[in-house]
């Protein structure tokens, strides 16, 4: 079977990290018979670079025409100083909005082998962990209105946080139903800051609404201050954490420390609507280390699993991934990011390369 893929490599570490994923991609569809055929295009500061904005139609269009998108990261300090509508992460804000991809699935699973780089103590995450944050990315303030005006006491910005109960309704129900088919603890935890902001109080208004279809799932409201902290105190009550656009980045980020480093997590961004949906770790472009072979791939790679059940219905490809990645991880091969001090490590091409010896069917 043929699939197509529209690769949006990006910028910093972007590169160096899908082209691990497109060998892995690569290596998976002569294991299965399968043939997976990816278009590269731009997106992000290496857009601007090209055409002077970050989403060029033509980088939407083939988006649109795929049946998955992989994505690396976007954004750098050579685009910093561009106006915000123009930086490399407005074009993968423009990505999202235009494919409608309002569902942001965040699993933060700690493995077993990396107990270790977990920074909590050990008897906190005993039984190893299972998280997934099921982040709203189409509305919320990313996307409001903004702007610059002059104040009573001089110039001031201004950023709206506004949400319909359209899309409150829509991601709730993507919570339960993820809730019902993990099959684990069947919890959603709502997280809001519903004791300040009047579009929380709509949020929770309508997620108690929606959360009368799903009997089978327990539903417990959050604020965000407090999941925070709850994330490092006791993160086993978590099953799935609904939330908002801003606090679902912010809380994603805690939780993937949780589970030894950002370099681990992926995600999905879906849409109900037909379009494609795209797979991308969650980390962004990391200058610090770009172009020194030392970022973790693994993120990436396991965006591709994600890309396989989710796109394409092909879950035995799916747990091909997940086994790999795990048995790499057991034999003791680490990334930087994910070693003890001291621990022997490898770079991007070569936790590759493990990954890919590893694939079996
Ligand atoms: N989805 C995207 O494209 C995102 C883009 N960004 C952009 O990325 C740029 C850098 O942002 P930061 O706040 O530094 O966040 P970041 O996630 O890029 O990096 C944060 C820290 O984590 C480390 N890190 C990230 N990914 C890693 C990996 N795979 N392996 C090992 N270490 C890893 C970095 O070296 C850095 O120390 C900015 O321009 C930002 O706007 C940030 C987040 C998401
Ligand atoms: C451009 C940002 C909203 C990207 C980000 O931090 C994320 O999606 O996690
Ligand atoms: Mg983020």
């Amino acid at each position: 079977m043929k699939y197509k893929i529209a690769v949006i490599p990006g910028d910093g570490i972007g590169p160096e990290i899908t082209t691990q994923a497109e060998l892995v991609l690569a290596r998976l569809g002569e294991l299965f018979g399968h043939e997976f055929a990816t278009t590269h295009v731009l997106a992000g500061g290496a857009a601007i670079d090209v055409f002077g904005e970050p989403l060029p139609d033509q980088t939407i269009e083939i988006a649109k025409e795929s049946d998955a998108v992989l994505l690396g990261a976007v954004g750098g300090p050579k685009w910093d100083g561009m106006p915000g509508h123009l930086r490399p992460e407005a074009g993968l804000l423009k990505l999202r909005k235009s494919l409608n991809l309002y569902a942001n699935l965040r699993p933060a699973i700690l493995y077993d082998a990396l107990k270790e780089a977990c920074p909590l103590r050990a008897d906190l995450v005993e039984g190893g962990l299972d998280i997934l944050v099921m982040r709203e990315l189409t509305g919320g303030i990313y996307f409001g209105e903004k702007g610059r005006r002059e104040g009573p006491n001089g110039p001031e910005a201004y950023d709206v946080e506004c949400y319909s109960e359209m899309e409150v309704e829509r991601i709730a129900r993507a919570a339960f139903e993820a809730a019902r088919n993990r099959g684990r603890d069947k919890k959603v935890t709502s997280v809001d800051k519903n004791n300040v902001l009047e579009s929380s109080r709509l949020w929770r208004e309508v997620v108690i609404r929606v959360a009368a279809e799903y009997p089978d799932i327990t539903l417990e409201h959050m604020f965000v201050d407090n999941a925070a902290m709850q994330l490092v105190r006791a993160p086993k009550q978590f099953d799935v954490i609904l939330t908002s656009n801003i606090f679902g980045d912010i809380l994603s980020d805690e939780a993937s420390m949780v589970t030894g480093s950002i370099g681990m997590l992926p995600s999905a961004s879906l849409s109900s609507a037909g379009m494609p949906g795209v797979y991308e770790p969650i980390h962004g472009s990391a200058p610090d280390i770009a172009g020194k072979d030392v970022a973790n791939p693994i993120a990436t790679i396991l965006s591709l699993s994600m890309m396989m059940r989710h796109a394409f219905g092909l879950e035995s490809e799916a747990a091909t991934i997940d086994q790999a990645v795990k048995e790499v991880l057991e034999a003791g091969w680490r990334t930087g990011d994910i070693a003890k001090p001291g621990e022997r490590t490898i770079g991007t091409k070569e936790m590759g390369r493990r990954i890919i010896d590893a694939l079996k069917r």
